[in-house]
């Protein structure tokens, strides 16, 4: 039996209790801010989880970690975490953005790219759609691989790791900056000008992944375009729902982080600017 830990029962801790809950072979515990009971929907159907939530700080140990706390948050978590883990422990980082791995001292501590979308509102989690982490192709990762291949998460451990953390940086790139912008979801994308914008931020996105190395494909914008249009016109991102709610939001780990790329590279990226500059501004003096 392996012992896994969920911290944080937002949208995607709750979603990943949910993905893994019927595996037999995994003991979960959840951790949230208070005890609760976790409840998700999907499709407008309740889902029957009589899960109750644990606080930290924790004494047990666990053989996986997954942090599933705003990349904001990270920083108060890192000892209580630590506190859990055993040699052995896989750390699983599963948010949006730059990676956070170098805050752990711990060897096996890795990125998830998370393509899961759900929204938790009040104490509700609505879960819209996927189910897959791509971690990097580490043989650290393939006991974990094989126990979660018997539940409904899809881990895929991938050798081109930093290009798919890449990618779904652009990913977040296009969509959070627009939905954030516009208030709008994703149904947003349907209207001509806004299409092409985010195609131009794409772009600009595009030319600064490749002057940082990443070695992305020329169909890179085309791809990302054709995953939005696979989105539900109502889903959101995790940033649109953090500005419908007045909350502070991971623009510094997305925008923030390619904009300082790309001011180091000395690169036109107008747009990019713009928008960094935007959400910078919403959250200026917000608490
Ligand atoms: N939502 C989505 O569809 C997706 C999100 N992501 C990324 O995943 C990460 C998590 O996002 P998401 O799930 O949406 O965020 P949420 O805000 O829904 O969930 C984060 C949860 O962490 C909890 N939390 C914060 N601090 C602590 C703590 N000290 N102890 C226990 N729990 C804590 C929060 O509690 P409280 O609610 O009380 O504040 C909240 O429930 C982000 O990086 C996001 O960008 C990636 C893909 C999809
Ligand atoms: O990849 C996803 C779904 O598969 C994300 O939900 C989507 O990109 C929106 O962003 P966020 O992760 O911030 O909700």
């Amino acid at each position: 039996m392996q012992k896994h830990a969920i911290i944080g029962a937002g949208a995607v801790g709750s979603i990943l209790y949910y993905l893994l809950k019927d595996n037999h072979e995994i003991d979960i515990d959840i951790y949230a801010k208070e005890v609760r009971k976790l409840y998700i929907t999907k499709n407008d159907e309740p889902i029957e989880t009589n899960k109750k939530t644990k606080i930290l700080p924790s004494k047990t140990q666990y053989d996986t970690i997954y942090i599933c706390v705003k990349a904001t948050a990270t920083k108060t978590l890192i000892e209580d975490v630590l506190n859990m883990c055993h040699d052995h422990t896989n750390i699983i980082i599963c948010q949006n953005g730059i990676s956070q791995v170098d805050l752990f001292n711990h060897p096996y501590t890795y990125h998830a790219v998370v393509y899961i979308s759900g929204q938790k509102k009040n104490d509700e989690v609505v879960y819209f759609q996927d189910n897959t982490l791509i971690l990097p192709d580490d043989d650290k990762l393939i006991t974990l691989k094989q126990c979660t291949d018997l539940s409904q998460l899809n881990i895929v451990l991938d050798e081109n790791h930093q290009e798919k953390q890449w990618f779904k940086l652009l990913v977040n790139l296009g969509i959070n900056t627009i939905t954030a912008l516009t208030k709008n979801t994703a149904q947003v994308l349907e209207q001509k000008q806004i299409e092409s914008l985010t195609e131009q931020l794409l772009a600009e996105g595009y030319t600064v992944a490749r002057h940082h190395g990443i070695a992305l494909g020329e169909e890179t914008i085309e791809d990302i375009m054709a995953i939005y249009k696979t989105y539900h016109p109502l889903m959101g991102t995790s940033m649109y729902y953090d500005v419908c709610e007045n909350r502070l939001t991971e623009f510094e780990y997305i925008q923030g982080y390619i904009h300082h790329l790309a001011s180091s590279y000395q690169l036109l990226t107008p747009i990019l600017n713009t928008v960094t500059a935007l959400l910078a501004g919403y959250q200026y003096k917000r608490k």
